[in-house]
């Protein structure tokens, strides 16, 4: 029993560079697409959250756990962001119907870990 996809979005996936007090697109220079989703393990009752870029390569730009007790902003009704410990992570969503999608997944999971 592998994981199993609980939502599936589309977003820009941006990482905030705390030295230069900016956000920058994960995985490369120019903002693109990623498939998002949120994988739950059953067996170990985990959940992560991980994107590919949608075009070329599938380079996989988030692999984040979802740790009991993160909290998840949504900033904005298109950008939402949460932390982990080494970083801070943001969601700039293809649309709003996808980060309600998101966000409605990610507070199941947060709640459930
Ligand atoms: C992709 C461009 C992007 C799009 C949308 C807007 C939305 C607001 N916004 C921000 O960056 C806001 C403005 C102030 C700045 C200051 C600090 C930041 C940056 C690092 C994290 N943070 C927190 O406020 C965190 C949030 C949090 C609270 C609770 C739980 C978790 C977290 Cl992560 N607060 C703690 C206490 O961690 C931050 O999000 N900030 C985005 C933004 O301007 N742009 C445009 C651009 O940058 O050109």
């Amino acid at each position: 029993m592998g994981e199993t996809s609980i939502c599936q979005v589309r977003a820009t996936v941006m990482l905030y560079d705390d030295t230069n007090k900016r956000w920058v697109p994960a995985g490369s220079e120019n903002p693109s697409f990623s498939r998002v989703q949120i994988y739950h393990n059953a067996a170990a009752n985990t959940y992560r959250v991980v994107g590919r870029k949608i075009q070329a390569d599938q380079q996989v730009v988030i692999n984040c756990a979802i740790i009991r007790g993160m909290k998840y902003n949504q900033a904005t009704p298109n950008f939402h962001q949460w932390r982990d410990p080494k970083q801070v992570w943001g969601l700039n969503f293809g649309s709003k119907e996808d980060a309600a999608a998101f966000a409605a997944a990610m507070m199941r999971a947060i709640d459930a870990v």
